[in-house]
């Protein structure tokens, strides 16, 4: 069959709405049996709190009633923006190479927190070299560009169990809080934060900057893809394919923080269901991220004042999951040890 042309009203966005409609639930048979040993392990009944629902999580989405993180990885999507232009950072363009062979050299925090937690790590170069176009003055992508980030993302992700998804990219908080100001409203000022840390002129640089940039998409906002294509970037596209990939290969996924949170909010608009295998691993230091986490319904498990992105609270994360599924398996049951089970009645 010849190919398709991807013209602006046709495929392929309807490809991946059409994909996003016939995703996978919850392993109902792998959540009731590890309930049941939860329930024959010793200890009070609901005395690891959320570890307990961390192992169900992993039970349901892995599709396995003996849950394991053998192989977590990391991947984290860098790339740059033209919007830097606009002086919306506290770091130059530069700092995205130089952080790729950092990464490649071991020299990042989050090459430390992959080897203290036994984590892969594999760093995807979205055209670092080439900014996406000024989201204040152009869109990001036009549709075909912006359905095959979302493409490449989804192929990066295989042979894992655990997925903890960063991002690398100057100037990627103005964008994420342009797409967040773009899927759920109110004012630029709502959205944006210090980033890297901009001081306060930077600070009124970026508000001004969202505002321009969703200012002139006014009345074209209604599609969550549409605003994903004017006011995303690169890293964010391939982050929503990533998400959308795990949930079809059943691999549970940690989001990290506020950029990352962007990408699954356009997911959580397309469909509030697509981010059930998703748990939120911490809350950013950015302070918008806490609303987006109460609009996406997802409870971060940590909140240690961080805001690095580079998948860097979701690595953290991923030693608590290993902990909990440690737990789960490794525990005597109250017949195997010889414990007394709670005495009936009241007490
Ligand atoms: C050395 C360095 C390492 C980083 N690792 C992640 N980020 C984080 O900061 C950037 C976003 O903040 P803003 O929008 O203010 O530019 C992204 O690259 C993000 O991953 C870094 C930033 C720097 C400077
Ligand atoms: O929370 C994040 O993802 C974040 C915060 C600041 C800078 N870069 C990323």
């Amino acid at each position: 069959m010849a190919p398709q042309p991807h013209g602006p009203t046709g495929l392929p966005f309807d490809d991946i709405r059409s994909l996003l409609t016939s995703m996978p639930g919850p392993d109902e048979a792998a959540l009731a049996a590890v309930r049941m040993r939860e329930a024959d392990l010793t200890k009070p009944a609901g005395s690891l709190g959320r570890l307990e629902q961390i192992v169900e999580w992993v039970a349901a989405w892995s599709a396995n009633a003996k849950p394991r993180v053998d192989r977590p990885l990391v991947a984290i999507f860098a790339t740059s923006h033209g919007v830097t232009r606009n002086q919306v950072s506290a770091f130059p363009d530069s700092v995205n190479r130089q952080m790729l062979e950092n990464f490649a050299a071991g020299g990042a925090a989050i090459n430390q927190i992959c080897v203290a937690n036994d984590i892969g790590l594999k760093v995807f170069d979205l055209a670092i070299d080439v900014p996406t176009p000024d989201i204040a003055t152009d869109d990001a992508f036009d549709e075909a560009g912006c359905a095959a980030t979302i493409a490449f993302g989804m192929e990066a992700i295989v042979g894992a169990d655990l997925l903890c998804l960063g991002e690398m990219g100057i100037g990627n908080t103005t964008v994420a809080s342009a797409v967040l100001n773009g899927l759920y409203g109110g004012s630029a000022e709502d959205w944006v934060g210090p980033g890297t840390g901009v001081d306060k002129a930077g600070l009124a640089r970026k508000t001004e900057t969202v505002r321009q940039a969703v200012a002139r998409h006014e009345g074209h906002l209604g599609d969550p893809l549409e605003v994903l294509r004017r006011l995303g970037g690169r890293e964010i596209a391939a982050l929503a394919g990533a998400i959308m990939a795990a949930r079809l290969q059943r691999i549970p996924v940690l989001l990290d923080g506020f950029v990352v949170s962007a990408a699954a909010a356009v997911l959580h608009r397309l469909d509030p269901t697509s981010l059930d295998h998703c748990l939120a691993a911490h809350v950013s230091a950015e302070p918008a991220h806490a609303e987006v986490l109460r609009r996406i319904g997802k409870a971060p498990l940590l909140d240690l004042g961080m805001r690095l992105g580079e998948a860097s609270g979701a690595a953290l994360a991923c030693g608590i999951v290993k902990n909990a599924l440690a737990i789960h398996q490794g525990m005597a049951t109250f017949e195997q040890a010889g414990v007394s089970g709670k005495v009936a009645g009241p007490h």
